[in-house]
This record gives structure tokens, C-alpha cells and sequence, in this order.
């Protein structure tokens, strides 16, 4: 039984009915612009929010660092991850004690000063400032959507990651990295489960028309699927006069149900608890990953009679 307290205008908090204490993650919404400065001082200060309400871990959302307003701002304000950027996260995570997902930074690529190419990387940083874990997006969004106004050739800019990674054992439990659109690809989110993930991460900045239609139903058919917590960080309102972004920064218990949600307005930040027993239970309960019958998908007969 969840109760919603509406705490601030703009910020949620969930809480359980119980006296076990299970510790909190915090899932945040931004609206990135160009100025990478600026929207360091947002995140840095709904970070700061999460660690007063007890979190110790935050999700930041795909590019957290920055939206750029054309290709070529967008290559010229990325970094290495021993830039600036990620320095001043892994600061504030050492400063604060606490774990962040830096969902989506725009990172320069191995081969820079040939290609100028970048990946677009999800980042995990630990409570002592040391980099855990980077995973490099593997499906990239080309997509033209004329009757919805959407128009998007992330492989312009970006090298699509070679492999998943191992979920990274954090204090709220083992967590499997994705970005965005790799959320649209269900065998990513069993396979990060299968190593062993059991909350899956998907920072995002959906479209406004995409997120409408798909968000919600993608985030929840996932976590139903793999019996995982999803959480999703996300890019909200208007980053420069050619984008905006969905909202709805969303957390989802591996039953499915919502318990987290930003809004589509603002930037926010939402907490949960996240009690590993209910990861447990629902798997006890329907063991559908015992149940499945791969070797039936191996060989699909042409014409069965
Ligand atoms: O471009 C940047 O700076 C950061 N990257 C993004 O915003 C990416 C690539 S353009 N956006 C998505 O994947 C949207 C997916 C989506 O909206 C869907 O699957 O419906």
C-alpha cells in the first residue's frame, strides 16, 4: 500500500506502510538547455534535495549534461569522462555519499580527432566518487515521424556501444544500465536480468508525440517482464526552440504498478523504496523466467500439422 504525499509543488514522495526501512532511490526529471553550467546547478541541487530526504542513490536523466540546439553544439560541448563534467558529479557524489546514474552523457569517442563521433554513455559513480560502470547506448534513434513532427538521426553524431555491461551492485540493489530508446528492445531488458539485474535504469528525453503514445506502457511492460524495478529519469518542457521532451519520469515495482512519476510539467524529483522483497516475492510467486521455453523459439516450423 503506497500513500502520495504531495510534499512540495513540485516534488512527490512514496512511502510504504511498514516499519522495515528500505533504502530510497530518487528518480529526477531536468530540462537540459545548451548551458551545461545551468544545468549542472539543477541537477546538483535536486541531487542535494534527494540526499536531505534520505536517498542514496539519484537517477539523472539522458543528457543531464546538456541538449544541444544542432548538431554541431552537440559534438562541441561533449567531453571525455575525464572532463569537467563528470569530474563535478563525482565530487558531489563523494561530497554527499551517495550514488548517482548519469543517464546519457555526451561522450567523445575513442577516435575523436578523426571521426568526431561520440557515444552516448550511461555513467555510474559510487558514494566515493570513483566510476563504477559505463555503458554505451546500443540502439540509436533515427526516426522520422512527419505526421508528428519528429525528425532524428542520432547515428549522425553517435557510435552506437558495442555490448551491455554487468548490473552494478549499488546499495539499493543490482542495477542494469539502458538508455532511452534501448528501452523499445525487450531481449536487452531480459538479458540484463538474466546477469542478474534487478532494478533496470532507463534515463531518457522521449519526444513529446513518442512518449504520449508509448512511455508508460514500455516502462511498465518491462519491469512486468523481467519482474525488475524500472526506473526512468527524463527530460522534460522545452530545451530550445527545436525540441522539448515528454516528462513523466517514472518509477515502476516489478509488479508493474506505477509509484513514481514526475509530472509533464517541470523538473522534479520523485523518491522510492526500494524493498528488494517485492523482487523476490514476484518472481517467487510467478516464476515466468523458469517457465519460458526457449528451445520452442529455436526452430519455428513453417507449416505444423
Ligand atoms: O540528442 C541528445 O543530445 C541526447 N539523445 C537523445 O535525446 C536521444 C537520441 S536523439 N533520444 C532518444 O533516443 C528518444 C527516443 C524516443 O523518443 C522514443 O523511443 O520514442
Amino acid at each position: 500500500m503506497f500513500i502520495s504525499t504531495e510534499t512540495k509543488q513540485r516534488t512527490f514522495v512514496f512511502h510504504r506502510m511498514s516499519s522495515s526501512r528500505a533504502p530510497l532511490a530518487a528518480v529526477c526529471q531536468v530540462t537540459s538547455t545548451p548551458d551545461k553550467e545551468a544545468n549542472f546547478s539543477v541537477c546538483e541541487q535536486l541531487v542535494q534535495e534527494a540526499k536531505e530526504r534520505g536517498a542514496c542513490m539519484v537517477f539523472l536523466p539522458e543528457g543531464f549534461d546538456y541538449i544541444g540546439s544542432s548538431r554541431e553544439e552537440t559534438l562541441s560541448l561533449s567531453e571525455t569522462l575525464g572532463g569537467d563534467t563528470i569530474s563535478k558529479y563525482a565530487q558531489l557524489a563523494r561530497k554527499l555519499e551517495l550514488w548517482l546514474s548519469l543517464g546519457g552523457f555526451h561522450e567523445r569517442g575513442h577516435d575523436w580527432e578523426n571521426d568526431r563521433r561520440i557515444y552516448n554513455s550511461h555513467v555510474i559513480i559510487n558514494n566515493e566518487g570513483d566510476i563504477t560502470s559505463v555503458y554505451r547506448k546500443s540502439h540509436l534513434f533515427d526516426v522520422e515521424l512527419p505526421e508528428k513532427g519528429v525528425s532524428l538521426k542520432e547515428s549522425a553524431f553517435t557510435i552506437p556501444g558495442p555490448a551491455l555491461v554487468s548490473p552494478v551492485q549499488t546499495p539499493i540493489g543490482k542495477v542494469g544500465l539502458g538508455i532511452c530508446y534501448d528501452l523499445r528492445f525487450p531481449e536487452l531488458s531480459l538479458a540484463l536480468q538474466r546477469h542478474g539485474a534487478e532494478i533496470l535504469t532507463y534515463p531518457s528525453a522521449f519526444t513529446v508525440a513518442t512518449g504520449a503514445a508509448h512511455w508508460e506502457v514500455l516502462l511498465r511492460a518491462r519491469a512486468i517482464e523481467t519482474q525488475c524495478f524500472v526506473f526512468a529519469a527524463a527530460q522534460v518542457g522545452r530545451h530550445h526552440e527545436k525540441r522539448a521532451s515528454y516528462g513523466h519520469a517514472l518509477a515502476v515495482d516489478p509488479w508493474g504498478e506505477v509509484v513514481g512519476d514526475c509530472g509533464g510539467e517541470q523538473p522534479g524529483v520523485v523518491l522510492v523504496e526500494v524493498d528488494m522483497d517485492r523482487v523476490v516475492r514476484t518472481r517467487r510467486n510467478m516464476p515466468v523466467q523458469q517457465h519460458r521455453r526457449d528451445e520452442a523459439f529455436y526452430c519455428v516450423k513453417a507449416n505444423p500439422k
